[in-house]
């Protein structure tokens, strides 16, 4: 049994003071406010671990590398590729394991993978079919963050269209083949597989519903949504259907069904979401960083769709930015302040269901023990009321990270990756020199 005592935590029912928290096999057994100081001091505000919702880990190396020519999201997307084309299952694997420390230094406990780059140049299988899923889950496990690979079904290159010639590595040619891979993977206790239509581009509508039978009803479902306007054009010219209607229509909205980005989606789009009880992943600094647009977070969550965050490209990995931008976000359209309350908010940064970890996200007992603490005494927390954290924080206040209950940063930096820095630079670097 490990016991943590908390200066001050953020629990369902608000911020307590002296809070003991004790731990064992990775589960919070008890918790309870206004005890005596023992076991290991957590000085500051100590909150649920964030979830990160969606991430795809290789994109890291697009950051501050794609300001030079304006651009669009297409552009930027060709740019994607050619990063695509460069990886390789030891490339990615180092690549992977210095962006999930960052992750990890930024308070994010669990990490949504949506994974699509799965075989060799020209789309041929590698020797062991899941060498990049398997480069991820190592990544993962070695940066101590909790994974779920949300491996991606990506069959064509538009509605109608086949592959390219980068887009061959992210296929496997049906959803047949794509389940019996799928199938390999084996789980353990750090590690969960889910699935992901990656878009009504990618896989033709009357693969749609074979991907949703093949992932087990508990695991998560995602899919990138209407993320563009175009997507909305291409889709309804071929379908008559928006990209949600769409899903409707084959049955696939539903609980375990998470909808990232949902940014450009009419009243009846919201509606079904909402009735069906789906989630939504928002990832506000790549949806501003691509020029997306802002989606409409408040009216979603109304609808009864729960709602979470994602950092996405990774152009920025901060949970708190990511949290308070769905609330500043929704002011700028809306022109409106107080969209969410602060509860609310926490509750979409650690919305660890559609992250594939529905037992997490709340520091009561029986959840995994997965905690933030972060220091109320820098530059930018000093003073606030504690309940405004996320208006004010950001990653590198961030001084503690308990991951299944186990320490992986202390005093604010990494216990298992030395300078993940370094790392960075030169995998980065490496990616880029040819
Ligand atoms: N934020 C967007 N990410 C997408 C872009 C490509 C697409 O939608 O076709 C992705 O990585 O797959």
């Amino acid at each position: 049994m490990t016991t943590y005592w908390c200066e001050r935590a953020w629990l369902p029912d608000g911020v307590a003071d002296a809070v003991r928290i004790e731990v064992a096999d990775g589960r919070i057994v008890s918790v309870a406010a206004n005890t005596a100081r023992t076991g290991t001091v957590l000085n500051g505000l100590t909150m649920p671990g964030f979830a990160n919702g969606h991430s795809h880990a290789f994109h890291r190396a697009l950051r501050g590398r794609t300001h030079h020519e304006r651009g669009t999201f297409w552009t930027w997307r060709e740019r994607m590729y050619s990063l695509a084309a460069r990886l390789d299952p030891d490339s990615y694997y180092r690549l992977a394991r210095g962006v999930y420390a960052e992750m990890v230094l930024a308070g994010y406990t669990s990490v949504a993978e949506f994974h699509y780059l799965h075989h060799g140049p020209g789309g041929t299988p590698y020797a062991s079919p899941n060498a990049m899923g398997d480069a991820l889950r190592q990544a993962a496990r070695d940066a101590g963050i909790r994974m779920t690979l949300l491996d991606t079904c990506y069959l064509a290159g538009g509605i109608g269209v086949p592959p390219d010639e980068v887009q061959q590595r992210f296929s496997d040619g049906s959803a047949e083949n794509w389940a019996e891979r799928v199938a390999l993977m084996k789980e353990d206790d750090q590690f969960r597989v889910g699935g992901a239509i990656h878009s009504v581009r990618a896989v033709p509508e009357y693969e749609l519903p074979k991907v949703d039978d093949a992932v087990p009803e508990d695991r998560p479902l995602h899919i990138h949504l209407s993320e563009q306007r175009a997507e909305n054009e291409q889709c309804e010219a071929a379908y008559r259907w928006t990209p949600t209607g769409l899903l409707w229509d084959y049955g696939v909205l539903g609980e375990r069904l998470t909808a990232v980005h949902a940014t450009h989606l009419t009243e009846q789009d919201i509606k079904w979401l909402g009735d069906s009880r789906s989630g939504a992943c928002f990832c506000p600094t790549t949806e501003r960083d691509l020029g997306d647009g802002i989606g409409p977070a408040r009216s979603l969550l109304d609808a009864g769709v729960r709602l979470g965050i994602g950092s996405d490209s990774n152009a920025v990995v901060d949970a708190f930015e990511e949290t308070r931008a769905l609330e500043l976000d929704d002011r700028l359209a809306s022109e409106e302040r107080g969209r969410f309350t602060a509860d609310e908010l926490l509750a979409a940064g650690t919305e660890h269901v559609s992250a594939g970890w529905p037992e997490n996200g709340t520091i009561a007992a029986g959840a995994g023990a997965d905690l933030v603490t972060v220091a109320m005494d820098t530059v930018r927390t000093a003073g606030i009321e504690p309940s405004g954290v996320l208006f004010a924080a950001a990653a590198a206040d961030v001084r503690t990270v308990v991951v299944a209950g186990r320490e992986v940063v202390r005093d604010g930096a990494h216990v298992l990756i030395e300078r993940p820095e370094t790392l960075l630079a030169k995998e980065i670097e490496a990616l880029w020199q040819f």
